[in-house]
This record gives C-alpha cells, structure tokens and sequence, in this order.
C-alpha cells in the first residue's frame, strides 16, 4: 500500500476503544500490520510480557504462533483460534481495506479450561525462568468457555471489519485529496505559465520593435493616465517631445539600415539618462517623448540639456561609418494636470517646432516659446 500504516487508520481513536474493550471483560488487544509492526498493545498478560515474549526460547515459540496464526488468515480465513507454543490461546481477525488485507487483530493470552500447573511448571523449567513468578503470572491468566469467546468473536469480526471499512473510508479520501493536488498543481504550473505568456504578449504589445523603448500605443495610454494622476493630485507632469535632426539625410547617405541603428543608439543614450519613473518611448519614425511625472520643468531642463549634449557629442560608428547626430527637444508642463491630452501634446509638438526653427540640436519649453513669439511680435 502507497500510504502508511498510521495515515490509514486512526491509531489513538482505536487504542481508546481496545483499552476499554480490555477493561469490560480482560481480554487482551493487540493490531499488526503485515510487516509484524504492533500499533497496538492492550491488557497484555505478564506472563506474556515479561516471560514468555522476554526469554530468548518462548519468545522465538510467540514469532512461530504469530507467523502460523498471521497465514492462516492469509489463506482467507474469517478468524483463527490458535493454541500457542507457549500454552496459551490466541485468536485472530484479519483487517481488511477494501479487498486487501492489510492487518491482523488479534486478542487471546488466555485459556479455554484451568490451566494445566504441571504443563507450566515443566515449561517455566525449561525455560529456566523463576518459578513462582511465573506461576504467579499463570494465575492471572484468565479462563473463558468457547461460548464467552464465540461472543467475543463476533464482536471483534464486526470491529474489524469496522476498522477496515474506516481505513477504506480514510484512504479514498487520501486518494482524492492527492489527486486534488496533482490537480491543482498542474493548474498552478499552467496558471504560471499563461502569466509568462500575458507578460511576454503586453511587451511585445507595449514594446517598440527596433529600439525596445515603449511605443505609441503604450505612450498614449500612459499619457492619459499620467494626465489624471497629475489632475487628481495637483502635480505638475512635464512631456517632452523629441526628434532626430535631419534625419532624412542619415537615411540618404548611409541607408535605411544604418538609419535604424541610429535610432537605437540615441535610444540608449536617452534611456540610461533617465530614472525608472520616466517614460521613454518612440512615437513615430524618428521622434520620441519622454514623460516625466510629479515633476517641475526645471527640475529637467539640466538633464534635458546633458542628454541633447551626450547626443551630438557622440560619434555612432556602424558597419565602419563614423556619424554624427543631433536632436532637438520640445518641453511642456500640464500646470497641475489643467491641460487635456491633446494640449499638452500640441504644445509639447509647438516647442519643438521652436527648437528646430531655432537652429535645431537644442531644449525649448513651450514658455519660452511664448516669450521668443512675444519679443517677435
Ligand atoms: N531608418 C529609418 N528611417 C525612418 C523610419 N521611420 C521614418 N524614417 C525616416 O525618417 C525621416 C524623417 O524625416 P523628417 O522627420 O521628415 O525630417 P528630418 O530629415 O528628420 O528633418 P527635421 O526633422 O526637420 O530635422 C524620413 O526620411 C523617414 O523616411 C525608420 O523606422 N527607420
């Protein structure tokens, strides 16, 4: 059997109930699974315990009586009256689970008529035990009709077979919870499984494919949630957005290949200059927005500058080309989130606008703009 014997049956429930059984009317209890284990011991005889199962002699008697009452109920028996070596009587019920059988009861250690003192004497001297212990022990040793014990045996088949219909009961449920958990575990694996394949489906969803930055559709949805973030808490949300200079001419020279490997150098160069809470993406061919929540447009205009700088500083080598990029940049805050989407994103497009017509590679916010139109005007 896959599972253990105490897992089956409920050894502290049953020992209770020998105990008593030994209590009513003296009869000693004893439970064996197959393998010789006793799980339970009840009411034993002393001249059982401390004679008889202790002397090297009649102890090896008690195996070969257990072994030869333990197959005759192999063989299918309902119980088995059993005179022992040792002179007294056993009696056992085999247990079974289903149509296995998995144990034996057993009681016994007494006598069918008084005992014989002189077959006792004899066997305490060849045992070489004490005498009059042993006879003591003898004496407690209790004498039943074979009517007193049909009765005894028609009580213990039914609690043995009481015990195997539990142990049955027991075991369908131990079947039936682990295949609830084969079950669930293998609900869990796939349930992990498909969580892999949801991340790996959003990123590939919100990923932009030749830089790895956010794209649009990400870029969209974050704007509008960063709006009302910015709305509900009255913080300031800066965007920015920016765009390769010339960028046609990149693509003119070198081809739309190197083209492509640009774009993903100024991707890098952006991305390893931002924190974790900014959001970079790549919203269209050659341009980009960066939206940088809970902050003031000066707290960015520095790093801005540094990143336009880094940019043009930086000579990209593809394919044994040395190239030189720039990139201009349009900044616009949404003043406590008052600016719907579509403001924030025409002014953000307005102030770059002013960037390129200012000379390109350089950081205009749509403020500044404003001043630069009202000094022109
Ligand atoms: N290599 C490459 N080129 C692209 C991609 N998408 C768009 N383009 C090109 O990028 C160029 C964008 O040019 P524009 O933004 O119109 O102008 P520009 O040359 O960058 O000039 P300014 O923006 O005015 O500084 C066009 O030639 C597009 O064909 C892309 O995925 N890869």
């Amino acid at each position: 059997m896959k599972y253990a014997f105490t897992e089956i049956f409920d050894i502290p429930k049953l020992t209770e109930l020998c105990e008593s059984f030994t209590r009513i009317n003296g009869t000693v209890t004893a439970l064996l699974d197959l393998d010789g284990n006793v799980h339970i011991k009840t009411g034993w005889q002393p001249i059982c315990t401390q004679f008889h199962r202790l002397n090297e002699k009649s102890a090896a008697r008690c195996l070969e009586s257990d072994t030869a009452i333990a197959n005759k109920l192999a063989q299918g028996e309902k119980y088995n009256v059993y005179q022992c070596k040792n002179g007294l009587v056993d009696v056992a019920v085999p247990i079974y689970v289903g149509n296995q059988h998995v144990a034996n009861f057993f009681t016994g250690q007494f006598l069918f008529q008084p005992a014989d003192h002189s077959y006792f004497h004899q066997q305490a001297k060849e045992l070489g035990v004490e005498i009059i212990p042993y006879m003591d022990a003898l004496k407690k040793v209790p004498v039943f009709s074979e009517d007193e014990i049909k009765r005894i045996m028609t009580f213990l088949v039914a609690l043995a077979q009481t015990i195997g219909e539990m142990g049955k009961a027991r075991l369908d449920l131990l079947r039936l919870s682990e295949a609830e958990r084969v079950q669930n575990a293998a609900l869990k694996r796939k349930t992990s499984e498909l969580k892999v394949a949801k991340q790996a489906l959003e990123k590939l969803a919100s990923e932009d494919a030749l830089t790895g930055l956010c794209n649009r559709r990400y870029f969209d949805k974050t704007l509008s949630q960063e709006i009302l973030r910015a709305r509900r808490y009255q913080h300031s949300l800066v965007l920015c957005l920016f765009d390769v200079d010339k960028f046609k001419v990149i693509n003119d020279t070198y081809g739309h290949g190197i083209g492509d490997a640009v774009l993903q150098h100024i991707s890098t160069i952006v991305l390893n200059s931002l924190r974790k809470t900014d959001t970079v993406s790549r919203i269209g061919g050659d341009e980009f927005s960066i939206l940088f929540p809970e902050t003031e447009n000066e707290h960015i205009e520095a790093l801005l500058q540094s990143i336009c700088n880094k940019i043009a500083n930086t000579q990209i080598e593809i394919n044994g080309y040395q190239i030189r990029v720039s990139c201009s940049f349009g900044t616009a805050s949404s003043e406590g989130g008052n600016l719907s989407e579509r403001e924030l994103m025409e002014r953000a497009d307005r102030a770059l606008y002013g960037a390129k017509s200012e000379g390109r590679n350089q950081v205009m916010h749509f403020s500044s703009l404003l001043q630069t139109t009202s000094l022109l005007s």
